[in-house]
């Protein structure tokens, strides 16, 4: 039931925001972690009261950019933007994937977790996204900081339905066929019986690189 997964998802936030010395939130501008935010925004009262951090790679898609500033204006919470733009000349983006998303993404993420002193991540990861997550945990420690990961628990259609059910805004590129966002250079629409991620790297015909291996999400 929905109505218990949602719960569920509120007492590992509550949880995790009552031990946090401190915390911040991921958005992507995804369908993920919007249902995220506004479980977040549900648990603090109705306001965002921890930073919202966004990575941007200089590649994503323009209406990305666009929805994460309607979000911003929307619930006014704080937006934290990293980035390591330039650290790959344009030409040769995507063209290494590992070397790629760990110039662009993995270290931006981990210069705010340093900068902004951050000891609990909450992230939008699911366990039905890929079987690389499947073994996942709602707390997972890392290096030097804590993951939390409450909606491990949530299907693609729970979050949908969860956008529903509360009216909430998206990205408007999931309109358009696209059903895991990613960079420009790396993600392609994915075909309707397709896994989700399908349309990841799809665009170069290869597969992603292991993100957790290269300490992203
Ligand atoms: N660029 C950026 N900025 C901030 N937060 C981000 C970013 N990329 C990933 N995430 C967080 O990880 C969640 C899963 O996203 P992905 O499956 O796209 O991750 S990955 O890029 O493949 O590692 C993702 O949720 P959704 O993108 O909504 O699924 C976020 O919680």
């Amino acid at each position: 039931m929905l109505t218990e997964k949602i719960e569920r998802s509120k007492e590992i936030i509550a949880a995790a925001l009552e031990q946090a010395k401190g915390a911040m939130a991921t958005f992507s501008g995804g369908k993920d972690s919007l249902v995220l935010l506004h479980l977040i925004r549900t648990v603090q009262g109705g306001k965002i009261a921890i930073p919202v951090l966004n990575i941007d790679t200089g590649v994503k898609f323009p209406e990305i950019y666009r929805f994460i500033d309607k979000m911003r204006r929307l619930w006014g919470f704080n937006l934290v933007r990293e980035n390591n733009i330039g650290a790959i000349p344009p030409e040769e983006i995507g063209r290494d994937q590992v070397q790629c998303c760990y110039r662009l993404k993995t270290v931006p993420l981990k210069r705010a977790l340093e900068k902004y002193r951050v000891s609990h991540l909450f992230t939008a990861i699911r366990r039905d996204e890929h079987p690389a997550r499947a073994g996942e945990d709602y707390i997972s420690p890392r290096e030097d900081h804590i993951r939390v990961q409450p909606l491990l628990h949530f299907t693609r259609e729970d979050i949908w339905a969860y956008i529903r059910l509360h009216h909430l805004p998206y990205c408007s590129l999931y309109d358009r066929g696209y059903v895991s966002l990613g960079c420009r250079p790396c993600t392609s629409p994915a075909g309707s019986g397709e896994a989700e991620r399908s349309g990841r790297a799809a665009a170069k015909e290869r597969a992603m690189p292991d993100l957790r291996q290269l300490g992203y999400f």
